[in-house]
């Protein structure tokens, strides 16, 4: 796989630099970068060309409020790498959610690791792919999952990355889940934490919205964690294949972008019916009428 690098110039006091790099990171995240390293040329970051997110990346920078960053959109192709690898050598510390549900990483914990008072327990073995519960996006999208009646739902996991919305869903009684994703790497580890989990009613699919176009389904739940621009894309046809009296959850944005996202959900007759903000981050539920 190719990346692109791109270099990250900040214009900060010493000591306000680390803060500035993590909020960098952060905004960087959001418009698809996937590993920001420290080299010799200065703060570089990679994205898969494909997802790069330029405008959202542009809107960020120049909002910033503390720095001015500059990116230089020279980019040069970088050689195939896993970023994760350190990371997935090492595990992560099980992530519990609303005293629920605990993920855990099945190469380095075992169920009887866990806190006993976790009614759902989902194992998770990421490889290249985005979706552990370590980030606020996806922490907020499984406490709406848990606080929704699934029995019986038909679900829609847009951008499934570790396939971790879906097998939640699934887990919590849902009939049906249809992820796909735009990486393969993504498709191949969905479906891999899906058989980890005993999970056997999910089907994986590579590709985009465009996808759906086929699809004769319709789905009673729709959750997609991906960013704002993609969101704002490809809500239409989310709309469109949801059941009336359905339900969208949206993530992968920033708070100062709800309103944005909320009217888009409105002209395409959602109502808003919970909000969710934790560390900048923001998750939007809406009912389709
Ligand atoms: C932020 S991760 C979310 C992963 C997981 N659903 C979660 O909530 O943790 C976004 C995922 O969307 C995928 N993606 C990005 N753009 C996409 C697109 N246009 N269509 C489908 N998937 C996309 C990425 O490959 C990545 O796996």
């Amino acid at each position: 796989m190719e990346y692109l690098k791109a270099i990250f110039t900040l214009n900060v006091a010493a000591n306000d630099e680390q803060a500035a790099k993590d909020l960098l990171a952060d905004l960087a995240a959001a418009a698809g970068f996937e590993a920001f390293e420290e080299s010799e040329e200065g703060l570089t970051g990679y994205v898969q060309p494909h997802l790069l997110d330029k405008e959202t990346l542009d809107e960020a920078i120049a909002n910033f409020p503390i720095v001015s960053a500059r990116i230089e959109y020279e980019m040069e192709e970088a050689e195939n790498r896993n970023w994760n690898e350190e990371w997935e050598a090492n595990g992560f510390e099980p992530i519990c959610i609303e005293n629920k549900c605990v993920i855990y990483d099945a190469r380095h914990y075992s169920p009887e690791d866990l806190p006993a008072n976790m009614s759902l327990q989902v194992a998770i073995e990421p490889r290249q792919a985005f979706g552990t519960g370590t980030h606020e996006t996806t922490r907020m999208v499984v406490q709406q999952l848990l606080n929704l009646q699934l029995a019986g739902k038909h679900l829609l996991d847009c951008g499934c990355g570790t396939g971790i919305l879906g097998i939640v869903a699934a887990k919590l009684g849902a009939e049906s889940v249809l992820g796909y994703d735009i990486d393969e790497w993504s498709v191949d580890n969905s479906l891999h934490n899906a058989t980890l989990n005993g999970v056997e009613n999910m089907v994986v699919v590579k590709g985009d919205a465009t996808a759906l176009n086929a699809e004769k389904k319709y789905f009673d739940v729709v959750v997609a964690n991906i960013n704002r621009n993609i969101l704002l894309a490809d809500l239409p046809l989310w709309v469109e294949k949801t059941t009336p009296k359905g339900t969208i959850v949206l993530s992968g944005f920033y708070q100062t972008d709800t309103p944005i996202l909320v009217e888009a959900a409105k002209t395409l007759g959602l109502a808003l019916t919970s909000q969710k903000e934790l560390d900048g981050w923001a998750c939007l539920t809406f009912g389709k009428q």
